[in-house]
């Protein structure tokens, strides 16, 4: 079996899903991981004990001897951590960010002009294989490389291989869309334990809704057409789906997506976080 190093340079919620994702691969890479981040010690050792990796708190002394380096810190610090690798990046390495914004040029303006990157954006279910991640390729990639981030990939789930532009504005339908999904499904929770479910049961049944919904979706069918077979004629589900349309429900959801992206650009382009 082949073995690769991957150092994240940022060890937060996504590093943490991501590196979830590939100790659990049992695909024809073995990855030796090795986590950093700017001080937070503890961190590094929660994610030391529970999954087996190594971490530092310097990346700098061992990143020489990474083949992938997965920039998983906020889009904010981008900058400041591209010049540090500027001086420290080989040849044979691949600079992959995760950050919201980024963008493949945004990565290859700030390193030497022969370095590849790509720029990928996963989302938390890459902790259980199952994220729907997006990837734009810079153009130094070579096919080793793509062989190798495709392994990568595949250990967090389901990957596209996208324009730039496309993973800027998938961002928010992939990446953080899981967020709007959840709150759908607290409020669903919360009605099942209002209706006397304990928590537990209430989570079993909401969370198989969500999966069958899921699975019939991409089973093909329209959306509209699934949400038509389950409203029966002057049935109770049109009911629900008239206080949706007087709440513009829809277009609710595409004004989220929209100040996502937007966020992500401004993020991208240096803005600090809103903490
Ligand atoms: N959380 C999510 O679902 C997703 C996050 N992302 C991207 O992943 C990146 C990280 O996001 P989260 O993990 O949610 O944030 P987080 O706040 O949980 O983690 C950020 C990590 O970066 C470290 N860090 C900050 N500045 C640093 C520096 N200068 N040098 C080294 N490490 C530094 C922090 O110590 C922390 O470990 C962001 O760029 C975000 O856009 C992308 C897709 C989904
Ligand atoms: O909230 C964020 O900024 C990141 C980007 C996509 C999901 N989480």
């Amino acid at each position: 079996m082949e073995t690769r190093r991957i150092l994240f340079i940022g060890a937060g919620r996504m590093a943490q899903a991501m590196i979830h994702g590939l100790v659990k691969q049992q695909g024809s890479f073995a990855w030796q991981i090795v986590a950093s981040n700017r001080s937070d010690t503890s961190r590094l050792e929660a994610l030391r004990s529970r999954f087996g990796i190594e971490s530092t708190s310097n990346w700098q002394q061992v990143v020489e001897s990474a083949d992938v380096v997965v920039l998983a810190m906020p889009p904010s610090e981008h900058p400041a951590v591209l010049a540090q690798l500027r001086d420290h990046v080989k040849q044979h390495q691949l600079i992959v960010s995760v950050a919201a914004g980024i963008g493949v040029s945004g990565l290859e303006s700030s390193l030497p002009p022969d370095v590849a990157v790509a720029w990928v954006m996963p989302n938390t279910a890459a902790s259980i294989g199952q994220s729907m991640t997006l990837c734009a390729l810079g153009s130094a990639v070579t096919n080793e490389q793509v062989e190798m981030l495709t392994e990568m990939l595949q250990a967090l789930g389901q990957h596209q291989i996208c324009t730039e532009e496309q993973v800027h504005k998938l961002t928010a339908i992939t990446g953080s869309a899981p967020a709007f999904i959840y709150r759908a499904a607290q409020a669903f929770e919360e009605m099942a334990v209002e209706y006397g479910l304990s928590e537990v049961n209430a989570r079993q049944i909401v969370g198989q809704m969500l999966l069958g919904s899921a699975n019939l979706l991409l089973t093909g069918t329209e959306p509209q057409v699934l949400a038509n077979e389950v409203t029966t004629p002057g049935g109770a589900t049109a009911a629900g789906l008239e206080v949706l349309e007087r709440g513009n429900f829809m277009s609710i959801l595409q004004e989220a997506i929209t100040a996502t992206n937007q966020r992500a650009a401004e993020l991208g382009m240096g803005n600090p976080p809103k903490r």
